[in-house]
């Protein structure tokens, strides 16, 4: 019988995948990573609806204890952003280095098991002729979460299959009533797991970083106004500035150095390129000329079309993304992600 190790979170999703494996004969094993404390997923709250997902289907479920891991390489990560004045992306850093390499090697070390699940909405796709896993959307695209799994490398999508990535959402909901799970009418997580854990991200960046006020500024060094610890500001933003100007201001720079908010037009705010960090290219071998694509600069974006242009870079993969139109609010520690049609190409993290 072919085994899978399945990441239960004690949502609806993970517990139907886990629930189609089993009825498709997999020899199922649940598996919940302990990331913090507090209210939510990921929290002893969905540990405990995990813990019956895996007793009402009759499966074993571990429990690994990952808090150190979670600590250490998001909030750490997070706190170090924006107190450099950055906005950084939590998720597809926490899928590939706390989720997806963690589960897959605890699998393989202590379960001899080499193949996980997990209940995101994507899809992978062996591509026969270039012999490299592919990265698509999922056929839900009011659900896709393809952009926060832009970091994957081949040995991880090797050992990973997505249930869910063909199927609806409404018809996981369906599945879970018919299987009678418990997780069933469980409402949809709305926010990131750390706001939800929280109550805001605010709430959750005071505890770790002391706000220094400051000025918010002009491009021309004017003073507009005070600032309340720059990490509570993100490019682009327009609301909570406390400022009555005639024109609408939007955040257009942060600076941590000198401590300053910089607020300006919404054409300041648009930008026609940007350089990209940390690249990978998930679905195709790293070109060496310029390719067309589209690309996401935010989760919710539409994609623009763009051409992304490798840059030769000694320590890191880097890339130049132009686009054919001005692109409003590209922050810097977000993740930009370039697609052809379905599949993800590749992403990075916007540096400037
Ligand atoms: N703490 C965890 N331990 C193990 N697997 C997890 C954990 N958190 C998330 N996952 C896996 O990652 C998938 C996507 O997680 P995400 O945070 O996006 O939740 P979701 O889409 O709301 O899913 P769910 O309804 O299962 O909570 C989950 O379906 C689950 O398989």
């Amino acid at each position: 019988m072919k085994k899978v190790v399945v990441g239960l979170s004690g949502g609806v999703d993970s517990s139907t995948t886990a629930a189609i494996l089993h009825h498709q004969d997999y020899e199922v094993v649940g598996l919940t990573l302990w990331l913090m404390k507090g209210k939510g997923q990921c929290c002893s709250e969905g540990m405990v609806d995990a813990a019956f997902i895996c007793e009402q289907l009759g499966v074993p479920h571990h429990i690994v204890d990952s808090r150190d891991l979670f600590q250490t390489h998001i909030v750490d990560y997070l706190v170090e952003g924006y107190s450099a004045g950055i906005t950084p992306l939590p998720c597809s850093q926490c899928n590939k280095t706390v989720k997806f390499g963690p589960m897959l090697r605890y699998a393989k070390e202590e379960l001899g098991i080499d193949l996980i699940a997990t209940g995101h909405y994507a899809r992978i796709r062996y591509d026969e002729q270039n012999n490299r896993y592919q990265l698509l959307r999922a056929v839900d695209r009011s659900k896709d979460q393809s952009y926060f799994l832009y970091d994957l490398t081949q040995d991880l999508l090797a050992g990973v299959v997505f249930p869910l990535g063909e199927v609806l959402k409404s018809e996981t909901r369906r599945i879970a009533a018919q299987y009678n799970l418990k997780t069933a009418e469980k409402p949809e997580s709305q926010d990131l797991c750390l706001v939800e854990a929280n109550g805001s991200m605010r709430a959750f960046l005071d505890k770790y970083i002391t706000g220094k006020t400051g000025d918010i500024v002009d491009e021309n060094g004017k003073v507009l106004g005070q600032h309340e610890g720059i990490h509570h500001y993100t490019i682009g933003q327009r609301k909570g500035l406390g400022i009555a100007a005639p024109n609408p201001l939007y955040v257009i720079g942060i600076d941590a150095g000198r401590n300053l908010v910089i607020v300006g037009d919404r054409e300041n705010a648009t930008q026609t390129e940007c350089i990209i960090k940390r690249v990978n290219w998930v679905s195709m071998a790293p070109p060496t000329s310029p390719i067309r694509a589209e690309v996401q600069i935010r989760y919710r974006a539409k994609p623009q079309p763009v051409t992304v242009v490798p840059l030769n870079s000694a320590e890191d993969q880097q890339v130049k993304l132009i686009f054919d139109e001005p692109i409003f609010g590209i922050t810097p520690g977000q993740a930009a992600v370039w697609y052809t049609g379905e599949i993800v190409l590749g992403g990075g993290i916007i540096c400037s």
